[in-house]
């Protein structure tokens, strides 16, 4: 392993993953991978979550594409220098912002996405100019074998690796030291990434999941509300990180929700749930045994059929639940919607803030007031108003949690910015030392209320217009008696030693 990390650090030491052009000659031929390997990258992430080919490409594909399109996109004006603001001691000098690769990342991928929860991180890592190392998850095998396949045969193999493995391999790699680790999973698991992290102060994206509530008004249209949610919570059979995990509204509520749910259910699976191509199954029977357990003890208003042999568990939905049962104490990640009544929405923001941070919120209502409030009285990673997933889709969002929901976020340019070291460059010429004397030893109140002056002196526009007019002439006389340099110092001398004056009379 250690030799392996070392490889890739040697690789990333070469600097050719550094140049724009490599960049985006890299992200162009994993763009090139996913099209023409588009059969056997659906087929295996169809082998491990039982799902259709359509399906993969519309939730894992689609991502993928889209986020290589953008960042060959915008990859040039990101990479560039940014000049920022100077200040009056800085006036004469270069200073700008350069984002930097951060050198050797580790990327920890979970089984519920498999494809995407690695590739779009890898994705901005390489946008921003790193080296690789990705781990994806043991438990879905078969897109772990593919990608680990595919990759060395369309980018650079020393820069971008695959190391496939299960907790070993992973503890292992985590013994290494890199320049970041992005992992994506479970909080517990979390925990035990950024204590190995923090052995080598190494910084930490953990994308992480939670209980992510769904509050429902009283007068909303529920036919849109529980379509909305029945698609939200039951595709990926419940196992997405921001899938509804629970809902809140008033008791009243719930006869009407589940039979509208009951609706939707039969409308977007058929009669036959089981024949559906577009019902997933349960990832292995660890997890299927963990699901069904949240069952025992709750009243059960739809769903609750299962199939060991094949890991089915119907869409299924729990009323009137107690908030102390084992259901409500840990995330679901399955196809087990509880209601949880709540008199209004005052008790609803309470039940939200007593629990640790969700990664995304979701309220329905006509109330856009309603609405506003939610999100100002709460914290989540994300929020979606009257819908549920969609703002994972919206690249310009940052996506992450908060929290125990994780920390840190990527997608777009905020993966870019992620996987990137903003240096502040300031260059400042070896000449005009004779404004410098003023920081060197020793000190004097003369130094210190010039040190004032140039360092917490605003100017106004009218000033700064001054200032430029004035410099201009300076430049000007500099122009054409080039050979006077020393009559130029001695004008700006004047301007400021005037300007300050001025400045200190007004002060006392
Ligand atoms: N925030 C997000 O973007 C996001 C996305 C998907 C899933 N999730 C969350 O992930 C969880 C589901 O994923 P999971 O954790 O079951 O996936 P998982 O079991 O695949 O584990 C994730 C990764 O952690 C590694 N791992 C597991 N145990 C380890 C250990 N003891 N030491 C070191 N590494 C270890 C695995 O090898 C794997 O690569 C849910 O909580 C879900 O909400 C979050
Ligand atoms: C539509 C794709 C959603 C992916 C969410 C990732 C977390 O599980």
């Amino acid at each position: 392993m250690e030799r392996e990390v070392q490889r890739v650090r040697q690789a990333f030491l070469s600097g050719r993953s550094r140049p724009l052009r490599f960049r985006l000659q890299q992200l162009e031929a994993l763009r090139r991978m996913v099209q023409e390997r588009e059969k056997d990258i659906l087929a295996a992430i169809a082998a491990d979550l039982c799902k259709s080919e359509l399906n993969a490409y519309s939730q894992e594909v689609i991502t993928v594409l889209g986020e290589i399109d953008f960042m060959l996109e915008n990859l040039p004006e990101w990479v560039t220098a940014k000049p920022v603001k100077k200040n009056l001691l800085t006036m004469m000098d270069e200073a700008y912002i350069q984002p930097q690769p951060l050198g050797v990342v580790l990327i920890i991928g979970a089984w519920n996405y498999p494809f995407v929860l690695i590739i779009q991180p890898l994705i901005g890592a390489i946008a921003a100019g790193n080296a690789v190392i990705i781990k994806p998850s043991e438990l879905s095998e078969n897109t772990a074998k593919i990608v680990a396949k595919l990759l060395p045969q369309y980018l650079d193999q020393d820069l971008y690796v695959v190391i496939n493995g299960g907790v070993e391999e992973t503890t292992e790699l985590l013994k290494q030291r890199f320049d970041h680790i992005f992992y994506t999973g479970n909080t517990a698991v979390g925990k035990i990434v950024m204590e190995a992290a923090a052995k080598h102060l190494t910084p930490v994206t953990l994308e992480l999941g939670g209980k992510s509530p769904c509050y429902i008004d009283k007068d909303c249209d529920l036919d849109i509300v529980c379509r909305r949610i029945t698609w939200g919570k039951y595709m990926n059979c419940g196992q997405t990180c921001i899938a509804p995990d629970y809902i809140l509204c008033e008791a009243s509520l719930q006869s009407q929700i589940v039979w509208k749910i009951k609706e939707t259910v039969k409308e977007f699976y058929g009669e036959n749930i089981k024949e559906s191509p577009d019902y997933e199954r349960i990832i292995n029977l660890r997890h299927f045994k963990r699901i069904l357990s949240l069952l025992e003890g709750q009243k059960i208003a739809l769903g609750g059929e299962t199939d060991e042999a094949t890991r089915y568990i119907a869409p299924t939905v729990l009323t009137d639940v107690d908030p102390k049962t084992k259901v409500m104490q840990e995330e679901i990640f399955g196809p087990v919607l509880p209601i949880v009544p709540v008199k209004n929405v005052d008790e609803a923001i309470d039940f939200i803030n007593e629990r640790e941070k969700p990664l995304a919120l979701y309220v329905f209502s006509h109330n856009h007031k309603l609405i506003k409030r939610m999100i100002d009285e709460t914290s989540s990673g994300g929020v979606t108003g009257n819908d549920v997933i969609m703002h994972f889709t919206l690249n310009s969002f940052p996506f992450g949690g908060v929290g125990s929901s994780g920390m840190g976020a990527y997608h777009g340019k905020h993966s870019f910015d992620t996987f990137s070291h903003q240096r502040p460059c300031l260059l400042k010429s070896l000449k005009r030392e004779g404004a410098n004397k003023l920081r060197y030893p020793p000190n004097s109140q003369s130094k210190v209320d010039w040190g004032k002056f140039f360092l917490l002196k605003r100017f106004n526009k009218e000033k700064l217009g001054l200032l430029l007019f004035t410099f201009l002439g300076i430049v000007a006389a500099v122009l054409v008696k080039k050979y006077q340099a020393v009559l130029r110092r001695k004008a700006l001398l004047i301007f400021l030693v005037v300007h300050r004056l001025r400045w200190s009379s007004k002060q006392r």
